[in-house]
């Protein structure tokens, strides 16, 4: 299973990662403007440095056109480094850039991915990672869960070397829900986990206890011998 960190916050991603069992970080042009106008390669080859070079990092594209997206992808990989994930946008265009950059070896991330049909032309074009929208799937009604299952069903089936990191969620319910249909990633912001685990009743089980502990042997530490 494959966790990610949502952020481009370079003290959350600092901080975090010795805690959490991460693989990975995501950013999207949206996520990178939360840090303001930063010295944006500057920023990432940061943030690369703080997670190392075993963990990945998926970096989107910002052109429309299928040349547009492939320049951009080589940016990426001339001012980050060679193992960065260039996240390319499931459109036409940008299944001519998935091909074109499988065939050079890049690394690829699907993004913007809505549907099964975007799915299984990301996984035949042989990207990396899929990365479906989970919640504002949902906001459209669309069978979330359903299409997952297809994904992963249709990546089973043909053997395909892609993995599924599901993306966009608002609430810690649709991780596990994402995780459950078939996800074999996912990406999320360190709040969503921070508030999942700093629920009161956690923190008053723990509580529980020691106190229960310390009503017996008057202290709160195990004994030496
Ligand atoms: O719906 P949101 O929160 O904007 O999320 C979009 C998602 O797309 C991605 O760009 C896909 O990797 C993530 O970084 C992000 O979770």
């Amino acid at each position: 299973m494959d966790i990610l960190f949502d952020t481009a916050n370079l003290d959350d991603i600092e901080r975090l990662t010795p805690i959490y069992p991460v693989t990975g970080v995501t950013t999207n042009p949206s996520i990178l403007k939360k840090e303001g106008r930063v010295d944006v390669y500057k920023h990432l080859r940061r943030i690369r440095e703080i997670i190392g070079p075993d963990r990945t990092l998926h970096v989107q594209v910002l052109q429309k056109t299928a040349q547009g997206m492939i320049d951009d992808a080589h940016r990426l990989l001339d001012k980050i480094d060679e193992k960065v994930y260039p996240k390319i946008p499931t459109t036409e265009a940008g299944i001519l850039a998935m091909r074109t950059l499988k065939a050079e070896g890049v690394h690829v991330t699907a993004t913007a991915i809505y549907s099964k049909t975007q799915g299984f032309l990301a996984i035949a074009s042989g990207v990396d990672y899929l990365a479906p929208y989970y919640n504002r799937m949902q906001s459209l009604d669309i069978d979330t869960k359903g299409t997952l299952t297809a994904l992963s069903g249709f990546i089973r089936r043909f053997d395909a070397p892609c993995k599924i990191m599901a993306a966009s969620f608002k609430n810690i319910v649709q991780v596990s829900h994402a995780l459950e249909a078939g996800a074999d990633a996912v990406t999320l912001s360190p709040k969503l986990l921070r508030q999942a685990l700093s629920v009161p009743d956690i923190t008053n089980a723990v509580d529980t206890f020691i106190s229960d502990w310390e009503s017996v042997y008057g202290t709160r530490s195990l004994p030496d011998d």
